[in-house]
């Protein structure tokens, strides 16, 4: 794994995110990593992340998925441009696409593990699939395609 998180290299104004900004105290400040050539994250769900009793509410696994889709995304664009993660000038993406698929309950308790494959690095789009596991069990999938930053939200 890489020492620093995708996020953690946004750049001071793009770090307030709800899913993954350092900057925001009340959200998941999800942190993503490189391990290989995939991509992997953790995230400890709480009491106040319940569906069902017992099991993690979707939205939460469909943040999660969307934060490190397009964390992911970014650190596969500065890869493919052989540049350090948030050298200058950054490489910023949003959410086009957001799929997840609910494979079964996921239990709330366990740590949930997210690992990305990257499918597409394109100049203005990555497409990144992935996994949520809850002790070792693929609980979700998803996938995310990923533009980079419009002038509208930069
Ligand atoms: C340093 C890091 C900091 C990073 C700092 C940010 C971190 C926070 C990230 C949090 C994630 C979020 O929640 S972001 C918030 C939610 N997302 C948004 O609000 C985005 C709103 N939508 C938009 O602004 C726009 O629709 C865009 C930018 C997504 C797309 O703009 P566009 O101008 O229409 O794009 P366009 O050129 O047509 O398409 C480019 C490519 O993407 C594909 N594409 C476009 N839309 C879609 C779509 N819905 N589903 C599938 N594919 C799509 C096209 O087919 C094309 O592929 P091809 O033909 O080239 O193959």
């Amino acid at each position: 794994m890489t020492e620093i998180a995708f996020q953690d290299a946004y750049p001071e104004d793009l770090s307030h995110c709800y899913g993954c900004g350092r900057h925001n105290p009340q959200g998941h400040q999800l942190k993503s990593f490189w391990d290989g050539e995939e991509t992997v994250a953790e995230f400890q769900p709480e009491p106040q992340h319940t569906a069902v009793p017992g099991f993690v509410y979707g939205g939460l696994i469909a943040s999660l998925i969307d934060c490190h889709g397009t964390g992911s995304a970014s650190a596969a664009a500065y890869r493919a441009e052989g540049r350090a993660l948030g050298s200058e000038p950054p490489l910023r993406f949003v959410t086009a696409s957001l799929h997840v698929d609910f494979l079964r309950p996921t239990p709330l308790g366990p740590v949930l593990k997210l690992r990305g494959t990257i499918e597409e690095v394109k100049e203005r789009k990555v497409v990144v699939a992935m996994t949520v596991s809850a002790n070792d069990q693929v609980c979700a999938t998803g996938r995310v395609v990923a533009v980079r930053l419009p002038a509208a939200m930069a």
